[in-house]
């Protein structure tokens, strides 16, 4: 396909004698919500695993953006527009809201230290407008938690978590957010609010935005997204819409066990 923000095409990848991709090929336009499916242990993870250059595939390609960006570790990937968030949370509890979410703002802190350190005033004025703009994201999602900007991350719920990482995500204004199971350890109100905020980030980013996410909630994947792809043993065995996907025999007998 032409114009696609993501292509790959013929994906492996092996762990010793386990094949968790099989020869994959996915394309992702650009502002398109995919839904990545599957059974447990079908590949989905590997695949952003892969994607983010956390293992290399054994074979084919991934392009981004027109660039080939296969084998390229994770901070080039970060850098080219590709950032993501984790099955398990992944933030530093003893750091304030603030701090994590400025983790992920590398791409755009270009100073080095030795500027920072002579250059107070510019560092200042750089600090203060990244705080505006965390505080923005935040209170596009949670308007108090937006309050609670300089509070430790320890002690605070789930959803709370989610919220803070997908904006750590979004700080760098990245072209495709991968979300490994955003609903993880959560309610389905918190679910519906947490996917609400997601779309609402999205459409107030101009809509360009992409999004593959992986999700075991059904209701959140058939609301949410533009097409499925369904995984089974590292192979892609169905895409399509959700509904599309949903009727399909081969999904049906994989995926929710129906024979
Ligand atoms: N680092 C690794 N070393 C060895 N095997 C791995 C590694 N990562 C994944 N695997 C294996 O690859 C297969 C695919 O795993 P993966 O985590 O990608 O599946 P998944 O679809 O994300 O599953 P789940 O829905 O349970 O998260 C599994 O058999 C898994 O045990």
């Amino acid at each position: 396909m032409s114009g696609s923000l993501l292509k790959v095409a013929g994906v492996t990848r092996r762990f010793g004698g386990l094949t968790a991709l099989d020869g994959l090929d996915l394309d992702v336009g650009a502002g398109e919500i995919l839904g990545l499916i599957g059974p447990n242990g079908s590949g989905k993870t590997t695949f952003f695993n892969v994607i983010t250059g956390v293992f290399p595939p054994n074979a084919g390609s991934i392009h981004f953006g027109g660039h080939d960006i296969t084998g390229f570790a994770p901070p080039a990937i970060y850098r080219a527009g590709i950032a993501r968030t984790f099955q398990r949370s992944r933030l530093c509890l003893e750091l304030s809201v603030l701090d994590n979410i400025l983790i992920g703002n590398q791409l755009r802190l270009t100073r080095g230290f030795i500027f920072n350190l002579l250059r107070r005033r510019r560092f200042a004025d750089q600090y203060r407008a990244f705080r505006a703009e965390a505080v923005d994201l935040l209170a596009t999602f949670d308007p108090p938690l937006a309050r609670r900007i300089e509070e430790p991350v320890a002690g605070m719920p789930m959803i709370l978590r989610r919220r803070i990482e997908i904006c750590r995500a979004l700080i760098s204004r990245p072209r495709l957010l991968l979300l490994d199971e955003p609903s993880a350890g959560m309610t389905h109100d918190e679910t519906r609010h947490l996917m609400d905020d997601i779309l609402e980030v999205r459409r107030r980013l101009g809509g360009e935005l992409a999004i593959i996410i992986i999700e075991h909630e059904m209701g959140v994947i058939e609301r949410i997204t533009d097409r499925c792809a369904v995984l089974n043993f590292g192979q892609k065995i169905c895409e399509g819409s959700y509904r599309a996907v949903a009727a399909d025999p081969l999904v049906q007998q994989a995926y929710l066990g129906v024979e």
